[in-house]
């Protein structure tokens, strides 16, 4: 049919603009997905790049993307290490996308922030709160070192808290290997959480640095405040050596202060084990259930038990393969770590699934029902209100439903506590039949909708108070029926009976609800309601036991004990009781109203509001003693999700208080890249002074020292200073070493000083000089050098394909020229060139970073072992880094077999350019999976990539949904409801 004039001119318009948005789409600058996952917004930004919220496409899951620039030295390192590690209390890495000119990690979203803001909000933590949260950061400590991993870089920061409020342990960026002690020299971490041993600038045990980190975070938790933090960086690294910082046991307890001391040694040699640490009586219950988990998961780890072994998996892979997805390539992915599509997907899949079928295990209301049924069956309560409910639910039927174990849930009863109208009149649907038996009930049957809820209310006979109620509701009407006066229940039937608890005593009035209300059927019934009550009990003593269990079952990460230490991720109400549980617990307030905080959404904001709650009770407390008001007697009978197993703490300051006492006195600290360290500490003063001038003073007069630095920390960055790097402090280059002896006159042990401290010795104290010949020849030519303890010596080497022609590059620029440009010019001999054009590049992220921030930074002063090496080896960097390739397959006797790779393949997977080859079966297919244009959706050019963290934050923002946390969370409770297009299978 031929078109009209309008029409094809229409239809030329419509074909236009469609044109015009997919030619804008393709020249836009925004970016709005990577790989399988869509941009939402901006919510961080680190030194190599920015932190974004996404979507998983495929998943309707929320993660985290965090872009690194390639020329970021440790994004290999923290890639190499995160993804070994597969623990409840460390954040999940799913994937990894690489394109042109950056590396992108898909990674569990933490929406409790860093544990750093979690403390600025609350000043302080409550002892018992911060002996769980210490608990998981404790445990993922003992996992990574009983992997032989250690992380170098502990701190406030790099623990983040998920939604539920559990401790998350992120940034792998310094970790490595270290399976045996005292052998690294690499100073790296933040100068607030370093070690004495790292400060003096010593050989040191990765193990021992960690622990006294977790000391200091410790402290700040319990504190609220830093033990070593003065405005001049010297002072705090005096400090740090020779000062034990004061502890308020009243405060915090003997458990606690004994804890604090042992992690803080001085000495490393005295400071305890991971392991020592969670058996610490300070950490338990928590500690020993976390040893406990974290043995489970390491001897599955270690026995290749923790992949496709659950029930769940199985069923997820049938279901996969049924759709047509080739599960063979999936499982591989997975199992040898890949990070790529496939495993991402698969992870956050089966991340999807446990969570939908623990939402359907624990259903909110099911708790309440428990409760409350326990309330109604009280010995204290009357006996009328087993009556009635012998009256409204046949024994037969109820006895029924309890020998019917398959039943998820039958039978919820609730104590409002509520008065409502008497006289309804009974609905046809509502009535129960107590003759009738009904057929047994199926799973699908009883699936609680509470959009299908019905309530009815029955009037009490003889009753003084007709505002009590016992109201029925029904849940599934469809097959409950009236007849002949009698109240006839369909076992398939959610029925829920509510009763105030003050009209206990209140007979039943029958009024004009046909009940059987037979004197002769009285004892008979209330006879068997009693035999009744044991085995309603009873059986829901099981299904709570059944519940845990099965949940432990599906989830290999959680110990059967595991839910004394975490909080459950995927119930809302139940994770609001199990935060408002444990707070109370924590703040001595009695367990009332659980409900009452389910309407916050965050378990800081109910955490918030319970502490306010606290305070209130406290003060009503010492007004009047109500040792038998009502909140305390509904405190003595509700026991929540298993939560009386928390001892109750006595110790726990009173927060909203000590806000008003206590000044935090926190500084956030960013990591930074760093030759740092030299340049900072070259603006300071001698040691030797310094100390010899505070033996006057007692350790907290540290802010009158007399000590002259400037007034303002050097905020320095590499780009303005790259030059000093190696003429610095530290550097052995051999060019400056007389301030290297000066600064290594802490060679003398702390302990020593400290204890002339005490004796307050007032002669001057001449620390010896560390010869630079032993570090130098460590560095050089040792096993244990220091240049092994760096991964710079890898991650620095020149791509392979530079030097063979053969192979073909993914592009025809090589993607990491500017990378290795870059790393070239922490070499001495770096080029000129290069080096002004990543100072352009550095000078700009780094005062973006820090000038929010303070002080100290991380520190990674990897120029002494490259400068050392230099001076010894003439060979290029490039050529050695090979040579070094083996140190890394030093890797944990522990570590799965298919993670520890042979030389080649290690060097391949090592080197940043062969990220674009993560498979060596298979290099070709995943090249291509890793080329940027397969994981990037139709936008601009290259160049447009490389631009994009040049923008301002504003532009980027423009491009993000304007979503804010509350809504994210939101919208990813929604999100979980989309299933994905799998097809419903039925299982056996
Ligand atoms: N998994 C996550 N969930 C939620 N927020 C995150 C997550 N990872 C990072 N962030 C946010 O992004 C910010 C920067 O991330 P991160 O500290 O990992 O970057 P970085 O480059 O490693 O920083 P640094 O230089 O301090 O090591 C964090 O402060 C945090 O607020």
């Amino acid at each position: 049919m031929a078109l009209t004039k309008t029409e094809q001119n229409n239809l030329k318009a419509i074909i236009g603009s469609s044109y015009n948005k997919l030619y804008s789409q393709f020249m836009s600058d925004d970016l709005t997905e990577v790989g399988n996952y869509r941009i939402l917004r901006q919510i961080g930004e680190g030194s190599f790049g920015k932190v974004y919220l996404a979507h998983h496409l495929p998943t309707h899951r929320k993660v985290v993307l965090k872009s690194s620039a390639k020329s970021d030295p440790n994004v290999v390192r923290e890639v190499f290490y995160h993804r070994q590690f597969e623990f409840p209390y460390i954040t999940k890495l799913y994937e990894i996308i690489v394109t042109e000119t950056k590396v992108w990690m898909a990674l569990e979203y933490c929406p409790g922030k860093e544990l750093y803001e979690h403390l600025l909000r609350l000043h302080r933590i409550p002892v018992d709160e911060c002996s769980r949260l210490f608990a998981q950061i404790s445990g993922a400590m003992y996992y990574a070192h009983s992997l032989n991993c250690v992380h170098r870089d502990l701190k406030l920061e790099n623990i983040l808290l998920d939604k539920v409020g559990n401790a998350k342990l992120t940034d792998f960026g310094f970790t490595r290997e270290c399976a045996s002690k005292n052998i690294l020299e690499t100073i790296c971490g933040t100068t607030v959480y370093m070690a004495p041993e790292l400060i003096k600038r010593e050989r040191y045990d990765g193990f021992k640095i960690d622990v006294w980190s977790l000391g200091v975070i410790l402290y700040t938790l319990l504190n609220g405040f830093m033990p070593f933090d003065e405005e001049q960086q010297k002072n705090t690294e005096w400090k740090i050596v020779n000062e034990m910082p004061s502890f308020d046991s009243t405060l915090l307890g003997p458990d606690a202060v004994d804890l604090l001391s042992k992690l803080l040694a001085k000495d490393p040699i005295d400071r305890p084990s991971m392991k020592e640490v969670l058996e610490h009586p300070y950490l338990q219950p928590y500690g020993n259930v976390m040893l406990e988990q974290a043995d489970n998961i390491l001897y599955k780890q270690r026995n290749n038990l923790l992949k496709f072994h659950s029930k769940l998996e199985k069923k997820l892979l049938k279901r996969l393969r049924q759709t047509g997805v080739d599960t063979h390539s999936m499982k591989h992915s997975v199992q040898k770590k890949k990070c790529d599509s496939l495993s991402g997907t698969w992870l956050l899949l089966l991340e999807k699934e446990k969570q939908r079928r623990k939402k359907n295990m624990t259903a909110p209301k099911k708790t309440k029902s428990v409760l409350s049924l326990t309330k109604v069956f009280d010995s204290n309560t009357s006996h009328d209100i087993l009556q009635s409910k012998t009256s409204l639910l046949s024994v037969s039927n109820f006895e029924k439903i309890l020998d019917e174990k398959e039943t998820e849930e039958v039978v919820s009863v609730t104590v409002t506590g509520s008065a409502s109208a008497s006289g309804s009149s009974t609905t046809k649907e509502d009535t129960l039949d107590t003759e009738k038996v009904d057929e047994p009930i199926s799973k699908d049957e009883v699936s609680v909708t509470p959009s299908t809820v019905a309530t009815t209310r029955y009037s009490t006979a003889a009753s003084s108070d007709k505002s009590s109620p016992i109201r029925l509701h029904s849940h599934h009407q469809k097959s409950a029926s009236a007849s002949n006066g009698t109240t006839r229940v369909n076992t398939t039937s959610m029925t829920r009976i509510s009763t105030p608890l003050k009209n206990s005593t209140t007979p039943l009035k029958h009024g004009t609800t046909p009940l059987r209300s037979n004197s002769s059927l009285k004892n008979e019934h209330e006879s068997k309601a009693n035999i009744l009550f044991t085995k309603v009990q009873n059986f829901f003593k099981q299904k709570k036991i059944k519940k845990i269990t099965s949940l432990d079952n599906d989830n290999h990460h959680r110990h059967p004990s595991s839910h004394l230490l975490a909080y459950h991720q995927n119930d809302d109400e139940h994770k609001s009781n199990v935060i408002i549980s444990r707070a109370q617990s924590a703040n001595n307030i009695p367990k009332v109203r659980p409900s009452a905080y389910t309407k916050y959404a965050t378990s800081e904001i109910v955490l918030h509001k319970i502490n306010q709650d606290s305070s209130s009770y406290k003060k009503r407390l010492n007004r009047s003693d109500s040792s038998d008001s009502p909140s305390k007697s509904q405190h003595s009978s509700i026991e929540v999700n298993g939560k009386e197993n928390i001892p109750p703490n006595t110790t726990t300051p009173n927060h909203s208080e000590s806000k008003n006492t206590t000044k935090p006195k926190l500084k956030k600290f960013k990591s930074i890249a760093s030759s740092e360290i030299s340049i900072q500490t070259s603006t300071g003063g001698d040691y030797d002074s310094e100390s010899t001038t505070r033996k006057k003073y007692s350790s907290h007069d540290a802010i009158q020292s007399p000590v002259s630095l400037p007034a303002v920390r050097p905020l320095s960055s590499i780009s303005q200073h790259s030059n000093d790097t190696y003429l610095s402090d530290y550097s052995t280059d051999g060019y400056n070493s007389s301030k290297l002896s000066d600064s290594s006159k802490f060679a003398l042990g702390s302990k020593a000083m400290s204890t002339e401290l005490s004796q307050g010795s007032t002669g001057a104290k001449r620390f010896p000089r560390r010869e630079l010949s032993i570090i130098s020849n460590t560095s050089s030519t040792s096993e244990m050098s220091s240049r092994n303890d760096s991964f710079y010596d890898i991650a620095t080497a020149t791509t392979p394909f530079a030097g063979n022609s053969s192979l073909k590059r993914p592009f025809g620029k090589d993607p990491m020229s500017t990378r290795f440009d870059t790393q070239r010019s922490w070499l001495p001999t770096g080029g000129a060139t290069s080096r002004v054009r990543r100072n352009g590049s550095w000078r700009r992220r780094n005062q973006n970073r820090l000038l929010p921030h303070s002080n100290s930074r991380t520190q990674f002063a990897i120029q002494e072992e490259i400068s050392s090496s230099d001076d010894n080896d003439s060979k290029p960097k490039e050529d050695r880094m090979f040579s070094t390739t083996p140190v890394l397959s030093r890797l944990s006797p522990h570590v799965k077999p298919d993670i520890v790779l042979s030389d080649t393949e290690m060097t391949r997977k090592l080197s940043p350019s062969l990220l674009y080859h993560f498979d060596s079966d298979n290099e070709h297919e995943h090249t291509r999976r890793f080329t940027p244009l397969g994981t990037f959706h139709g936008f601009g050019e290259e160049s447009e990539w490389e631009n994009f963290d040049e923008r301002n934050e504003e532009d980027s923002k423009s491009a993000i949904s304007p979503a804010d946390d509350e809504a994210s969370i939101i919208n990813e409770e929604k999100d979980d409801n989309i299933h994905c297009a799998l097809p419903e299978e039925k299982i056996t």
